[in-house]
């Protein structure tokens, strides 16, 4: 078989981390995700998942490992990963081309010159004919977009996603995260998602993480196990029996 030459887009090394001295959150997880591709991270409520983003995004550092972007160390520094969160978060003083613009004008960028920017994208993101609208005025599968959009525009190639979909109503969620997968792939834009629905994670990734643990009751989490997913298959992948399987080994790692 060929060896894998690829650098992973980002890569987690052996990471254990905490919030007080005492005890340990995760312990010894390790992940990786290519360019272009998008992983999940699923485990139940307060196994620390959140903390593993917010030690991947920089915002904390790891009592121990590494973090890597592509192949350069970035443990602890914060603004070298994209982090979205469960919420749209968009300013409803702004139009949506003005909120998806903001990262580019915080970084210096003229307003009419970063508008310009990001016209070109609004097809893309599903969002042309409403740049000038409000947030108020929008579903909420369109604000997400915007913020896809809005996260896009920070310019770094490695999403942090923390359940993206969860306050969207099921069909909207299951249009707009196939459209994500595909959109990120074509932007080479690396994904890592957090997400609770073991579907979810099973339709949109490359390979599932699956977290083990109880912090609260004292028990460090760690990955269980990984699952690759096949998705080459005829006809619906979300009605196959490797969409089925999948799902088994992932619930079964998830006891
Ligand atoms: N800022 C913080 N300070 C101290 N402890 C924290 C902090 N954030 C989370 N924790 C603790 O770390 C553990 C893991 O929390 P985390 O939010 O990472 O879990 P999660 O898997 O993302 O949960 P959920 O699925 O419910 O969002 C929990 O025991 C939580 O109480």
């Amino acid at each position: 078989m060929a060896e894998k030459t690829v650098m992973p887009a980002l890569e987690a090394r052996d990471l254990t981390l905490t919030w007080d001295e005492d005890s340990d959150v995760v312990r010894h997880v390790s992940l990786c995700v290519d360019p272009g591709e998008t992983v999940c991270i699923v485990g139940k409520s307060g196994c620390g998942k959140t903390t593993i983003l917010h030690a991947l995004s920089g915002l904390t550092r790891p009592r121990e490992g590494q973090v890597l972007l592509h192949g350069r160390d970035i443990t602890g520094k914060p603004g070298q990963v994209s982090y979205m969160l469960q919420k749209d978060l968009l300013l409803q003083s702004r139009t949506i081309l003005d909120n998806a613009c903001l990262p580019l004008v915080i970084g210096g960028m003229r307003p009419a010159e970063a508008r310009e920017k990001a016209r070109p994208l609004l097809e893309r993101f599903g969002l042309a004919g409403v740049e000038d609208k409000w947030p108020s005025q929008l579903s909420g599968g369109m604000r997400q977009r915007a913020a896809f959009l809005r996260t896009y525009l920070m310019g770094n190639d490695v999403a942090l996603l923390d359940e993206p979909f969860s306050a969207l109503d099921a069909l909207t969620r299951a249009d707009i995260r196939s459209w994500y997968v595909r959109t990120a792939s074509e932007l080479g834009m690396a994904s890592v998602v957090i997400t609770h629905d073991v579907d979810e994670a099973v339709i949109m990734a490359s390979r599932v993480y699956v977290l083990e643990g109880d912090p609260r009751a004292g028990v460090p989490s760690t990955i269980a196990g990984e699952v690759p997913i096949n998705r080459q298959v005829e006809g619906a992948f979300d009605l196959s029996p490797e969409f089925l399987s999948a799902k088994r080994e992932v619930l079964s790692l998830l006891g």
